[in-house]
């Protein structure tokens, strides 16, 4: 993958956005645009985003019944983004019809189980004793038999994803927290080294380089443990 590093602009204005790019002289950074964002902006952001040379991973974790994501994938193909996310949870048919609908260039990423949700969670609202990896490795199968690129997962699950998995599934991964950050709302957070490995091939990282002091700087040093 040739973008191995995904900033979350999870801002709620257009400006907000841009300003923060400013940190990043001369340099684009692959970017994810997530609900927050194009909610704010629209599909003309996106197309900013792409006019400047950005490749931008639209985080809209599509959920629906499969006519309607089929649909709605004509339209994210006009907005020209490299990346898209859907729940796995939304089942084989409606990733699969996701799937027939794209962009030939447009990879599609099954969202398993959010970061953010503890073991305990998972299984409290999905009423099931099964242990989050194995509800990953599950989610990844039926991700990568409706023909998707691959998975967004915490990097602790990256390493038996890839055990069920092909070794082109990509293994995408956000809850990523340096040594010594703050958790914020994730639970299963792994650091930039971890993820790197036990097989992650791309990370999500949003906070710990959109609110840090030096920007560019993070940054550099999370491509440097990672690469
Ligand atoms: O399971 C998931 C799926 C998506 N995300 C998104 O990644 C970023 C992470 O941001 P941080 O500030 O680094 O926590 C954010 O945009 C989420 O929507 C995720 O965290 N977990």
């Amino acid at each position: 993958m040739t973008d191995n590093l995904f900033i979350a602009l999870d801002f709620t204005a257009g400006g907000q956005a841009l300003d923060f790019l400013k940190h990043f002289k001369g340099i684009r950074p692959a970017v994810k645009v997530g609900m927050a964002l194009f909610y704010a902006t629209g599909a003309d952001f996106i197309h900013e985003l792409r006019q400047e040379g950005y490749p931008v991973f639209l985080d809209l974790k599509l959920f629906d019944i499969p006519n309607t994501v089929a649909a709605s994938m004509i339209s994210i193909n006009r907005l020209d983004v490299q990346f898209l996310t859907l729940h796995a949870l939304g089942g084989q048919k409606m990733l699969a019809a996701a799937v027939k609908e794209k962009a030939e260039n447009l990879k599609l990423l099954a969202v398993t189980q959010l970061t953010s949700l503890s073991e305990t969670e998972i299984q409290q609202t999905q009423m099931t004793t099964v242990q989050v990896g194995k509800s990953v490795q599950h989610l990844a199968k039926i991700a990568e038999s409706a023909g998707m690129d691959g998975t967004i997962s915490s990097a602790q699950e990256a390493d038996l994803i890839q055990q069920v998995t092909g070794p082109n599934f990509l293994k995408v991964t956000p809850g990523i927290r340096l040594a010594d950050g703050q958790r914020d709302d994730q639970s299963r957070i792994a650091t930039p080294a971890y993820a790197k490995d036990h097989g992650a091939n791309a990370l999500v990282i949003g906070r710990p380089i959109t609110q840090a002091a030096d920007p560019l700087a993070v940054y550099k040093k999370i491509l440097e443990d990672f690469t």
